[in-house]
């Protein structure tokens, strides 16, 4: 986050002097923006940077302890440079949090310069994972940096002091944050795919209970549990996530690529756009991602819960990309804002573009029926697509008109906010969704493989309007009939799937090392593995233990005298 907020928000001038450093590893940079007292709400943040004419420089503080700096990576023990957010003020006047650059260790002894207090802040969930990462703490007495080291791409001070705002609009900063939260969403599809990997390959070679098989004795040979129908719904509904999450991930990719084309030809029309639509995606992915890596956990049922099994370390590292580069919720609350703004803007005829631009079909999405009279009329993707979009748009408009029933927006928004994170979840569905389809069109190599691809698209689908049934119901996007023929459909999707689950997990091309998990080795050779793995425990590494004589004896021999007694 260092490199793309002074890529962000920093002059030319400033870029030419401070990237270099930092991509050469000269200096060692972090991202202070959180705090102590106030997160997500960045109006919020105490840190001041007040400006002093007389030496041309600011003077960084904190005032309270709420301020301290808290949470940024690489801040405890390594960086020696951060941009830090802070409250701007000059002449006498608050003009809001922007970004300064400020050394904070000296580059010949990496002790902390004067004003500066920094450490680590403590463990963090999990035995490993991100313990790895020094998140630090960090306060300022009034440590003074030349007046040039304000982030003033945006906005800057002059040398009397003046706040003079460029005509570049504020929202350029954006940019840094559809970076960010682009590569979050890639992650989010590795993370996913690396456990659906791992409780695919495991759930073939797992065995439980009789088979149809077996002779009247039940003897014979047991289950694989990739047969049972549950495991199939749980594990195969992930596995479409992962593709799903891949597809949306590389079209995130591209479009951070158009973006930044644009904004270099001073083209700013599709930043709101696509910056509601890389905060949206990072909410939905790194909720489902975290959420399946726990369920591909259970999915390996009690050696899932052993560290070999490689999902606890997966988690513990993967979960904190629900909270860190925004909450997830916050985020949704920011889309659904930007969606009301969409819809009230219909009015005055502006036309949604991009991945709104269904919005604009309002009229045709509320009057539309689903056509589905069988199973197989699922296998249809513009109608699975018009469903998700006549959902969506419905959530929404029924938002828009639950909102003018308060006495002021404010009061709307924090009332409705329940209601307005589902529809901005509806909302990234349609994107989800759509971005699969859109793959799906494209030239795919290979015999069958687009059939699989395609069979995956209908179950991640089918999979969520079942989990949001209540939502594709109650907006009669769907009827109770046609909800019943989707589970109908679902069940066969599943055994489209099943011969091919392992290919499609192999298809990750994830070596061995990389997945880190005994039991989703390529081999399948689990019981042997597991079995030596155990006895690598440095619990293992004696066979009387350490306390034997100062804990276990004294307790076994009190009861051999008790006894005696
Ligand atoms: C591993 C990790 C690494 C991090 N790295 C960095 C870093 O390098 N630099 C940095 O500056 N920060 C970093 N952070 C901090 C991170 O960005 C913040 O924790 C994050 O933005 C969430 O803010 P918060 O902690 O204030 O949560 P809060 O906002 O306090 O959230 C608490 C709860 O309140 C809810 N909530 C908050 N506001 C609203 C609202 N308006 N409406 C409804 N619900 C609301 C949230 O949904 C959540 O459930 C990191 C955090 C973690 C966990």
């Amino acid at each position: 986050m260092f490199v793309p907020a002074i890529k962000g928000s920093a002059t030319e001038e400033q870029q030419n002097k401070w990237l270099p450093l930092a991509n050469t590893m000269q200096i060692i940079g972090t991202y202070a923006q959180t705090e102590l007292g106030h997160g997500s709400n960045v109006r919020g943040l105490e840190t001041t940077a007040t400006f002093d004419p007389v030496t041309d420089e600011f003077i960084i503080h904190s005032p309270t302890l709420t301020s301290s700096k808290w949470w940024p990576g690489g801040l405890g023990k390594v960086a020696t440079h951060a941009v830090v957010y802070a409250q701007l003020i000059t002449d006498g006047k608050e003009y809001g949090v922007n970004g300064f650059l400020v050394q904070i260790r000296s580059l010949e002894d990496h002790f902390p310069l004067p004003g500066i207090t920094v450490g680590d802040i403590g463990m963090k969930f999990g035995s490993g994972a991100f313990n790895s990462m020094d998140n630090g703490v960090l306060r300022f007495d009034r440590v003074r940096i030349p007046r040039n080291q304000m982030l003033m791409r945006v906005s800057k001070v002059t040398r009397e002091g003046k706040y003079v705002e460029s005509n570049i609009p504020k929202q350029i900063i954006y940019g840094a944050m559809v970076y960010v939260r682009q590569k979050i969403v890639a992650d989010a599809s590795i993370a996913l795919s690396r456990a659906v990997c791992i409780a695919t390959r495991y759930s073939a070679i797992r065995r439980q209970f009789g088979s149809p098989q077996n002779d009247q004795n039940g003897n014979g040979i047991e289950t694989q549990v990739i047969d049972y129908k549950t495991q199939q719904s749980r594990l195969f509904s992930l596995l479409a996530s992962a593709y799903a999450f891949r597809f949306v991930g590389e079209w995130l990719k591209w479009l951070y690529t158009d973006l930044i084309q644009k904004l270099e030809g001073h083209d700013f029309s599709t930043l709101p756009e696509v910056h509601a639509c890389t905060a949206g995606l990072k909410s939905l992915t790194t909720s489902a991602a975290a959420d399946g890596i726990e369920e591909s956990r259970k999915l390996c049922g009690g050696h899932g819960y052993l560290s070999s099994s490689g999902l606890p370390e997966l988690y513990a590292t993967f979960v904190p990309a629900c909270t860190y580069e925004g909450d997830n919720v916050v985020l949704l609350l920011q889309v659904s804002r930007f969606l009301m703004k969409t819809i009230s803007q219909l009015q005055s005829g502006k036309k949604p573009t991009g991945t709104t631009a269904y919005i604009g079909h309002v009229e045709h999405l509320i009057q539309c029926h689903c056509k589905v009279k069988k199973a197989e009329d699922w296998l249809n993707l513009s109608v699975i697509l018009e469903a998700f979009e006549a959902r969506a748009i419905i959530l929404l408009i029924a938002c828009a008109e639950n909102l003018t029933k308060f006495a002021n927006p404010l009061q709307g928004f924090s009332e409705l906010s329940s209601d307005l994170a589902e529809a901005a979840v509806a909302h990234c569905q349609v994107i989800v969704v759509s971005k699969f389809i859109e793959k799906l069109q494209q030239n795919i190599e290979g015999n069958g493989v687009k059939q699989q691809l395609e069979t995956l698209c209908y179950i991640y689908s089918l999979n969520l309007i079942h989990k949001h049934l209540g939502d594709f119901l109650s907006t009669r996007s769907i009827t109770p009939k046609q909800a019943s023929l989707a589970s109908d459909q679902l069940r066969s999707l599943y055994a489209k799937v099943r011969p091919n689950a392992i290919a499609l997990v192999d298809a990750f091309n994830y070596t061995d090392h990389f997945l880190g998990s005994v039991l989703g080795s390529y081999d399948g050779n689990v019981y042997p593995k597991l079995y030596e793995e155990a006895w690598k425990e440095p619990l293992n590494e004696s066979v009387v233990p350490d306390g034997y004589h100062e804990y276990i004896r004294p307790v076994l021999t009190q009861q051999l005298q008790n006894a005696r007694l």
